[in-house]
């Protein structure tokens, strides 16, 4: 059942190098299990009757095979394929320039693990506040550590939440945000970040699930693949 009456569209972001999983192979085109990372992303918001169009961001050389993908496994909310920029906020420029919804998510292509349920809080969370992204309370102590390796600080962890994606927003203000950005020349690792600064609102957090990981680092694979496993 729709949570929502709103038009809901979802940016996918797929266009990195995966330089820290260090593959071939861009870490977005592995297998997990038997479909690339990508397509088992792509698949959630397929099956969300909330998503009226995806829009696909990915890199140069890999949009036709990306516009295959969307054949071959039915992805018939796949409205475009654009192609990347040079940082993660480019790319979700790019893609924003041709959503057509009025509400808008932003998601990482190597977070396959999103549950349907986290998505749909995070919608239900934006249309309240206007601005939300998925998170969790971060379990470890975290230190603030100088170059030396000397710790410097321990802020309170009661304050300390991991942010991750979806990060959901009414369109037109996402895009006056990374655009203000963008002529200012600030470059951030999410977007929560330009819309605390450029976007002149409030971005409040919606509970994520720690399973929603980000494919980053070697061992985030075969995890993710044993986490894909217990769902059955
Ligand atoms: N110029 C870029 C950089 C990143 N991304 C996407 O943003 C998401 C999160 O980024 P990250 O995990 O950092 O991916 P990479 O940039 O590929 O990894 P690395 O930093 O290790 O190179 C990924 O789905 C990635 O493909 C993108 O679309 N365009
Ligand atoms: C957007 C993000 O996934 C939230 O955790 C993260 O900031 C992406 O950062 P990265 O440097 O591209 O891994």
């Amino acid at each position: 059942m729709p949570v929502t009456k709103a038009q809901w569209g979802v940016v996918i972001v797929a266009a990195g190098r995966g330089t820290r999983m260090g593959t071939k192979e861009s870490k977005q085109y592995l297998l997990l299990q038997d479909k690339p990372v990508l397509v088992h992303t792509m698949e959630l918001f397929q099956g969300m009757d909330e998503i009226a169009e995806i829009v696909l961001v990915v890199g140069g050389d890999d949009v036709s095979r990306c516009e295959a993908f969307a054949n071959e496994y039915a992805l018939s909310k796949v409205k475009a394929v654009v192609q990347g920029g040079s940082e993660r906020q480019h790319s979700v420029l790019r893609g924003l320039r041709a959503i057509g919804t009025e509400w808008v998510m932003v998601h990482d292509g190597v977070r396959p693990l999103v549950t349907a349920e986290a998505v749909r809080r995070c919608m239900r969370e934006a249309e309240r506040s206007e601005a939300s992204v998925l998170a969790v309370p971060v379990k470890d102590t975290i230190k603030q550590v100088n170059e030396a390796g000397v710790i410097t600080a321990t802020p309170d962890r009661r304050s300390l939440w991991a942010i991750q994606t979806p990060q959901a927003f009414r369109h037109v203000r996402l895009v006056e945000a990374h655009e203000r950005a963008e002529a200012d020349g600030f470059v951030g690792t999410d977007d929560a970040v330009v819309v605390e600064r450029y976007g002149g609102i409030a971005v409040t957090v919606a509970e994520g699930e720690y399973t929603n990981i980000k494919i980053t680092t070697p061992e985030d694979l075969p995890y993710a693949s044993f986490l894909l496993g217990q769902r059955g």
